[in-house]
């Protein structure tokens, strides 16, 4: 039974625009009576991903479930905390079985991802990765990402789905994350606890007294309760995406969904994921690099919609990987702009003064046009940067 049931139904909202989302369904639903994995509820969700690739959508799923059904298939009793091995062990057995039931509800492949921190640390992984899932939305394929949970102990942990689901939504520029769960909203206290507890289901800021009301998991099987999904709901604001709770229990709430309604919390993102990305671009660390470009590049870059191309590369100093970011100078040494480079320094050094279609021929392969991207791209120009949050 949902926690929630005996709660009158939450009113529906308007959930905000959106055209790729990451769904993220917790153990609590898929092994929702404590044992093995179960479709009863997986079902109103998958056909909430298929309603929503028919609308021109995408969906990437963030599936929990694989220590639950590696647990329910040893049929012998596993404590749920303690031994990490223990818990790996049966999170390797329950994988398969867990994407086995993805697959077994819908009719487009099914493609399994497995990730850690330090894949998503490592900026050349980082990009691997989304790559590999964009790739996989272009091939209509449903990604399902889990955590590797095989190799991730300690400091390669991300620790819950929740929190990974947020990394995801903001490496593949989702627009909103979704976080099905067996509570309807976030309360002011664990509804479980607390039979006075009331649901809020409108955050436009995650204050600290809001972050003191979530408590942790209420159940067998899930892990982080609401206080990763709280910590979820702020990462993904902080790159500009929305995130809605909601119950996968309620079938009325999931085919809402799909009609663009939510029956839940929507907690608002702090800016526009533009404005998000282009104050990580101006503040976050740069590599010891800089490109020094030529006048016609500056005043380009300078207006903010440009990509900075070979042509305009006057010279490259320092040292930089593919991925990194990187300051941007002019002839006179003048900061105009930082961006995430598509090439290290030494092919970006090869490319210096040349035009974009000879880069296969000097290097030899290409990964693109420009030395960065417009979208990976932020002005240093005044013009751009006004009406910028303040973080
Ligand atoms: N303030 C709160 N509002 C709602 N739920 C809460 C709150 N604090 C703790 N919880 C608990 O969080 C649980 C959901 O998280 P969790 O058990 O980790 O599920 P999942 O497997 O879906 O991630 C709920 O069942 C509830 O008991
Ligand atoms: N990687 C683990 C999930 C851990 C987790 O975050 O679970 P949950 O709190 O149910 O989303 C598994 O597949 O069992």
């Amino acid at each position: 039974m949902s926690i929630a049931s005996a709660r009158p139904a939450l009113p529906e909202q308007p959930l905000p625009a959106w055209r790729r989302a990451v769904l993220k369904v917790g153990s609590s639903l898929l092994a929702a009576d404590g044992g093995g994995l179960n479709a009863r509820y997986a079902e109103a969700l998958a056909g909430f991903i298929s309603a929503s690739r028919e609308q021109g959508r995408e969906v990437i799923l963030v599936s929990s479930g694989a220590v639950a059904a590696g647990r329910a298939l040893l049929r012998q009793h596993v404590p749920s905390g303690g031994d990490l091995a223990a818990r790996q062990a049966l999170a390797a057995l329950g994988q398969a079985p867990m994407i086995a039931l993805w697959q077994s509800l819908g009719t487009r492949p099914v493609a399994q991802v497995l990730l850690t921190h330090d894949d998503l640390r490592n900026r050349r992984r980082y990009l691997n990765a989304r790559a590999t899932l964009r790739e996989l939305l272009a091939l209509d394929v449903l990604p399902v990402v889990n955590e590797n949970d095989t190799v991730a102990v300690d400091e390669l942990k991300l620790g819950d789905n929740d929190n990974l689901a947020a990394i995801v939504a903001a490496l593949v520029d989702a627009d909103l994350l979704l976080i099905a769960s067996d509570v309807d909203a976030l309360y002011s206290a664990d509804p479980r606890r607390d039979p006075a507890a009331v649901p809020i289901t409108r955050v436009d800021a995650l204050t600290p007294e809001l972050l003191a009301m979530a408590g942790g998991s209420g159940s067998s099987v899930g892990t982080g309760g609401m206080r990763t999904k709280l910590e979820a709901a702020t990462k993904a604001a902080g790159a500009g995406i929305a995130t809605a709770l909601f119950s996968g229990r309620d079938e009325a709430t999931v085919s809402a969904l799909a009609r663009g309604f939510l029956r839940g919390t929507l907690i608002a993102a702090w800016g526009t994921r533009m404005q998000a990305r282009k104050y990580w671009l101006r503040h976050a660390p740069a590599a010891p690099g800089r490109i020094r470009v030529d006048a016609g590049a500056a005043r380009a870059l300078a207006g903010g919609r440009a990509s900075l191309l070979p042509g305009g590369v006057l010279g490259v100093e320092g040292d930089f990987q593919r991925g990194d970011l990187v300051e941007i100078v002019d002839e006179a040494d003048q900061p105009v702009a930082r961006g995430l480079c598509q090439y290290g320094a030494t092919e970006a050094r090869r490319l210096a003064g040349r035009h974009s279609r000879e880069i296969e021929q000097v290097l030899g392969y290409s990964y693109g046009a420009e030395v960065v991207h417009r979208d990976d791209l932020a002005s240093l120009a005044h013009a751009e940067m006004t009406g910028e949050r303040t973080a």
